[in-house]
Parts: C-alpha cells; structure tokens; sequence
C-alpha cells in the first residue's frame, strides 16, 4: 500500500491559484477524485507523482518528497494520462510498453518477459508488432495502462481514464482498473466508475469541498452541480 499526504499545497500558474491550500493523506487502495471542469483535479492527479510540484506545502509518498525525489517516487507511482496519444511514444507496441523499462539496464530476456507479461495481462500480445497509431482507442488506453505498469508501481494515478472512450471500451478499462492489484487514484466524470470505491474526493474552485465513501460524496457532488 501507498500513503501520499499532502500538506498545505498551493499550486500557482503564473496568478492563477489552481490549488488553494490541500491537505489529505491518502492510503486507501481505491480513490476517486471528481469536480467541475478546471476545479484543479488535473494539477492534484500531476501533484501525486511529481509530474507538477507544489507552489507552496508539500506532497510526501510513502516517506519521499516529490520536489526532492521526483524519479523514485515516479519508479513508485504511475500515471495515466486522458489522451494515450500524448502517452504513447514508439512507433510499434511492444517497443512502446517497454519504453518504462529504459534506464533500468535490465538483461535483454528478462526485459522480454516483462514485456510478454504485461501485453498478455491487457490483452495486447496479438497486437506487439503493430504501428501504435494503428490500434483502436480502447487498445491505445490498454497499451498506456501496460506502459505504465511495467514497472510494477505500487500505485497508479489515471486522469480521466475513459473519457475518450465508447460504451464497450470505457467498460473494459473499469474492468480493468477494479481488477487491479495496485493501489489506484481515478480523476474522472465517469461517476459509475467509483461505486466501489473506497472513498471520494470532490474537487472545486482548487479545494476539496467533499470527502467521504462514494454514496455520500457523489450524493453532494451531484446536488451542487444542479
Ligand atoms: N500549466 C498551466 N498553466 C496555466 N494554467 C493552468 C495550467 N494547468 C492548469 N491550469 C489552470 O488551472 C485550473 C485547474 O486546471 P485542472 O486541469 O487541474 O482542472 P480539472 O479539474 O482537471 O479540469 P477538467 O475537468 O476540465 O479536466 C484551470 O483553470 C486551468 O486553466
């Protein structure tokens, strides 16, 4: 398990504050965060892992400050983006979900076998050889997933996992993301996909306004967007 606290951040864009002072620790192994468009769910989701670092206060991953450690805890903690398009970056399958691997001077087989491994676990190992550009957005939203989870993080971070996807792929990646074993913190509108969570975290104007067991959040959520 994953604890990351985050403590007193302020995130500041130039004069825009997108956070406004956030704290909360998280630990549970399933986590929602929802809100209203630009609430600043984004720039927390890129707070967890490093990918944007605090203006002010700090963000602490199982014992490591993300201004200071950035790639270990990035080692720790995977991320998702909305787009696989802005994830994906070799042009052939099997050389993209291994680029996370790169740098870890693994020996050549045991590299193959964790690329075997993880294109069978999504269902991809059919497509190793294909153009990337050529899968269709759901296998695209697998290949990132695989990608980032070649590593073996112990948490994954997704930022809206299945917005970009049709009614059949958008149900396999919530398959997906409830089989799996890591610890998990999904940024999303997709509300059904947070039923069984453990907790939720409702986003607005850069502060958590709500956080409880999903019921109750997205009972309140639901009410203040009406
Ligand atoms: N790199 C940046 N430079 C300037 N402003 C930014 C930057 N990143 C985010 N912002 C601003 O911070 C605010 C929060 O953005 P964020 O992407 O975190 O929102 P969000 O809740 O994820 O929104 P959405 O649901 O639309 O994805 C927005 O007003 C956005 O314009």
């Amino acid at each position: 398990m994953t604890t990351i606290e985050v403590t007193d951040v302020v995130k500041r864009f130039e004069s825009f504050e997108a956070l406004k002072g956030v704290s909360v620790t998280l630990a549970e192994k399933r986590i929602g965060v929802v809100g209203s468009n630009g609430s600043g769910k984004s720039t927390f989701a890129r707070l967890l892992n490093g990918l944007v670092l605090p203006t002010r206060g700090s963000v602490v991953v199982d014992g490591l400050d993300t201004a200071k450690a950035g790639k270990a805890i990035r080692r720790r903690v995977g991320f998702v983006f909305q787009n696989p398009d802005n994830q994906i970056v070799f042009p052939v399958v099997e050389e993209d979900v291994a680029f996370g691997l790169k740098g870890l001077k693994l020996p050549r087989d045991e590299r193959e076998s964790l690329v075997d491994t993880v294109l069978s676990r999504y269902g991809l190992e059919h497509l190793r050889q294909q153009p990337a550009h050529t899968l269709s957005g759901g296998q695209k939203q697998l290949l990132a997933i695989a990608g980032a989870l070649i590593t073996n993080p112990a948490c994954v971070v997704f930022d809206e996992p299945t917005t970009l996807l049709d009614l059949r792929n958008a149900r396999m990646i919530a398959r997906t993301i409830r089989e799996m074993e890591q610890t998990v913190i999904v940024v999303t509108h997709d509300l059904a996909l947070l039923n069984e969570f453990d907790r939720v975290l409702v986003f607005d104007e850069g502060r958590i306004l709500v956080d409880d067991a999903p019921s109750a959040a997205l009972a309140r959520y639901v009410e203040r967007m009406q």
